[in-house]
């Protein structure tokens, strides 16, 4: 049977949520990565140290007996957000903040309304070396959803990196040939995320035949030269793009819904499903350093020292699974046949 064997991932956007779904998506991600950025969109955000701190320990406490799944911490800005709110997020133990425009996304309302009110702030976090992650998509109502993150690059991006040349910056879920063009042309101090369904999926496995709820996620899925694109640089191997799963549960009733909630749950084949696109693209042994190494070089943290090994081996994605509170969730691909399967037990 073929194996691969990689040195342990790290999940680099991640929405695990709070209270009763932890239990759930915990586990789910602890089974294969050991470190995950976790997305501060909780209601209310996570905006101060004093939350942060609390949310972590919502995490550890939600861990699987004997695993050492370790969640690294992103602020929340909003128009709010200080210095002091920076250092004191920092000395807390936050490696990152997260800036949403406005409206942008789910939970997003608290975000940021004015984001070169925010320049003092990134001045702090570039002294600091605290890295900030982007929701690259502008929200004006009279910009087309699917322009949204090209219009965002011209209008904001690139005046940040201009201005911040020392600050790190993750262009998150990128979507679009525009956001990959810019990240491989930029410095290196920007880098961006990339998410199983970006890769695997174009806008027809949205719409055609009927609206697919459970593909819906934001930034929404483009049309297939945008797909041809991000499949192009992973199977580059350029170290400016890394795994980040964006794997984002919603309760069944959210997404079949007549106003659907946007995000997909990938936790549960996550790392298996890149390994099928890493094999369509007969770079297979490219995996190691999208999932393993070129996320925790920019973070400027350790690699992992243990090893996840993959079977090739079909097994199919429940269609649904029951949260402890009887609440169903219908994970990302469900009914679908995976050619890979992470090896328990590691
Ligand atoms: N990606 C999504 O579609 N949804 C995310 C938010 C986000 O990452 O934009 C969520 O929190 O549900
Ligand atoms: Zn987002
Ligand atoms: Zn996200």
């Amino acid at each position: 049977m073929a194996t691969l064997t990689i040195q342990t991932p790290d999940d680099w956007h991640l929405h695990l949520r709070d209270g009763d779904m932890l239990a759930e998506t915990v586990a789910a991600t602890a089974r294969c990565f050991h470190r995950a950025i976790v997305m501060p969109n909780l209601v209310p955000p996570v905006v101060n140290a004093d939350m942060l701190i609390a949310y972590r320990q919502r995490i550890l406490d939600a861990r699987p007996e004997g695993s050492d799944f370790e969640p690294l911490m992103t602020l929340f800005l909003t128009n709010q957000t200080s210095a002091e709110d920076i250092i004191a997020a920092k000395a807390a133990g936050a490696v990152a903040a997260k800036m949403y425009p406005a409206g942008a996304t789910t939970n997003s309302a608290a975000a940021v309304s004015q984001l070169e009110a925010l320049y003092p702030v990134f001045e702090v976090m570039q002294q600091q070396g605290m890295l900030l992650l982007v929701h690259g998509e502008v929200t004006d109502q009279h910009i087309d959803i699917f322009d949204r993150e090209k219009v965002f690059i011209d209008q904001k991006l690139v005046p940040i990196v201009e201005r911040f040349p020392d600050l790190k910056v993750v262009f998150e879920h990128i979507t679009t040939s525009e956001a990959a063009q810019f990240v491989s042309q930029a410095s290196d101090n920007i880098a961006a995320t990339i998410t199983p369904q970006h890769l695997l999926l174009n806008r027809n496995d949205l719409l055609v035949g009927g609206v697919r709820p459970h593909n819906f996620c934001l930034p929404v899925l483009k049309r297939n030269t945008h797909q041809a694109a991000l499949r192009d640089v992973v199977k580059s191997g350029s170290a400016k793009f890394f795994l980040g799963t964006d794997s984002a549960p919603h309760a069944k009733e959210a997404k079949e819904n007549a106003c659907g909630c946007a995000g997909c749950y990938s936790a549960w084949s996550a790392l298996e499903l890149y390994a099928h696109v890493f094999e369509e693209l007969g770079v297979l042994d490219k995996l190691e350093g999208f999932a393993s190494h070129y996320g925790a070089d920019f973070y400027g943290l350790p690699r992992n020292t243990g090893s996840v090994t993959l079977v090739r081996e079909d097994w199919t994605i429940p269609a649904e699974i029951i949260l402890p509170n009887g609440k169903p969730i219908v994970p990302f691909f469900a009914g679908e046949t995976v050619h890979w399967k992470v090896q328990a037990g590691i």
